[in-house]
């Protein structure tokens, strides 16, 4: 695969759900390294393009082309970890299915631990640990692979805000330390969220599930530390805000 070309793309993709109206054409690509964030009404099809890309789901219409077998990781809304393995086994996991041997897989499930903060309860079952733990581990879980494409499903929806920053902050900061960043594609009603982490936004729109709008963020990723004080930010929160509700169903009321 040549540098350049797309990690996955969705091209005049349709998708139809009995009982409602089709969703799309969406059109949209992927591209190597690039942080993107999905917003867009309850409904306008966020998740569905999101398993069109991982290829959980098949257009009704259309090409949907995903990453190579085995590198793309999904994080859920949920952590989705095993109750009664430690955090250590959860994270091991997907490289042992992959055909590492076990040692091995726990000793890089250890490494991912540790850069997620979590070096020191590699030994914890889920239930022993936050949700904003259960969510590291999670994350862990997802990068131990190295996966050029990383999708997101509101991975922090569920978590207090302070938390949530964090999160949000060790992500990006784990995502720029990569030496070859995975392509991160993240589900969102949050728009500070989306300006923050992506370095370009696509709102959908809550009527026909079309983009509506794809915007870059000012400024260059990777963010600087004082990011959320620049004015650019601000003003880039306040345009994807009016973006968005423009894009909501009772827009015409
Ligand atoms: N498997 C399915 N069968 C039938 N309808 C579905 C299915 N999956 C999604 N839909 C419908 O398709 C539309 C888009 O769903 P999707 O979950 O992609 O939206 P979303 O933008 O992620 O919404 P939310 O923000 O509420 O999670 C919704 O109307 C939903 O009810």
């Amino acid at each position: 695969m040549a540098d350049d070309s797309p990690v996955a793309s969705l091209s005049d993709v349709i998708v139809r759900y009995p009982g409602r109206a089709p969703l799309g054409p969406l059109t949209l690509s992927i591209q190597p390294g690039e942080i993107v964030a999905l917003v867009g009404a309850s409904g306008a099809g966020k998740s569905t393009a999101l398993r069109l890309l991982a290829g959980l789901e098949a257009p009704s219409e259309g090409v949907a082309t995903t990453a190579p077998a085995g590198r793309t990781a999904f994080v859920f809304q949920s952590p989705t970890l095993m109750p009664w393995a430690d955090a250590r086994a959860n994270v091991a996991l997907p490289l042992e299915l992959a055909g590492a041997p076990k040692d091995q897989a726990l000793d890089r499930a250890a490494v991912a631990l540790a850069a997620v903060g979590l070096g020191e309860r590699l030994s914890a079952r889920p239930l022993q640990l936050s949700g904003g733990m259960a969510m590291r581990v999670s994350i862990a879980r997802a990068l131990v692979t190295e996966p050029d494409l990383l999708l997101l499903d509101e991975p922090f929806a569920a978590l207090d805000s302070i938390t949530r920053r964090h999160l949000i902050e060790d992500l990006h900061r784990l995502w720029a330390a990569r030496e070859r960043p995975p392509a991160v594609v993240f589900v969102t009603h949050d728009v500070e969220e989306a300006v923050y982490l992506a370095g370009r936004t696509i709102v959908l729109d809550a009527v026909s599930g079309q983009v509506a709008m794809a915007r870059p963020a000012p400024g260059d990723l990777p963010r600087p530390a004082n990011w959320r004080a620049a004015p650019d930010y601000r003003d880039a929160v306040e345009a994807l805000a009016a973006a968005l509700a423009h894009a909501m169903p009772d827009r015409v009321a």
